[in-house]
């Protein structure tokens, strides 16, 4: 579970129209060679943005940052990017303190950077976004998600 203390749920017809959004700013910034995704959470995004501006090349990007329990620790580069940068795209699914956009950024000096979500300290990092949250939010994703059932509001009030 996550300590921060907001948080923002993300519906997959919300994130497939968040997705849509960002490949119409990106087409003005094109044609892009292939994207680069960042494993795991730019895959998805990488997906669709991939299918609305029509770029079959697509590689990886493999990095770990937070654990299980949603804490950042040292950062894993279990693959590298390709060498080359230019006119590449690269997909992540959102840029939090920006340490994972840096450390990519470092490897792609010459891609466009865009990611759906934007927090505060690592906005500046990337160069397209759609929706910022703030600092203090913590963005669940709909793979990180189930359906349940929740109380009435009401339950329990008037006993
Ligand atoms: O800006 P930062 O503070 O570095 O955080 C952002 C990164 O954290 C998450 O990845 P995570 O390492 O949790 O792995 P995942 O994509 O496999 O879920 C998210 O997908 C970003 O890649
Ligand atoms: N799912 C998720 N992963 C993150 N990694 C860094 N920040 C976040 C966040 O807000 N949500
Ligand atoms: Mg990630």
């Amino acid at each position: 579970m996550s300590e921060q203390p907001k948080t923002f749920p993300v519906s997959w017809e919300q994130l497939h129209r968040d997705a849509k959004a960002l490949s119409w700013r990106l087409m003005s910034q094109g044609p892009f060679k292939g994207i680069l995704a960042v494993t795991r959470g730019g895959l998805v995004p990488a997906a669709i943005i991939a299918r609305e501006l029509d770029i079959r090349l697509i590689d990886t990007v493999c990095i770990v940052s937070y654990s299980s329990e949603n804490k950042q620790g040292e950062l894993k580069v279990l693959k590298e990017a390709p060498k080359e940068s230019k006119g590449w795209l690269i997909v992540d699914d959102l840029v939090d303190t920006g340490k994972t956009a840096r450390a990519v950024r470092e490897m792609m000096p010459d891609a466009h950077f865009a990611t759906l979500y934007a927090k505060p300290a690592g906005k500046d990092i990337v160069d397209s976004f759609i929706t910022e949250v703030s600092q203090d939010t913590w963005i669940y994703f709909p793979w990180d998600l189930a359906l349940q059932t929740v109380p009435p509001l009401v339950q329990g009030k008037y006993d």
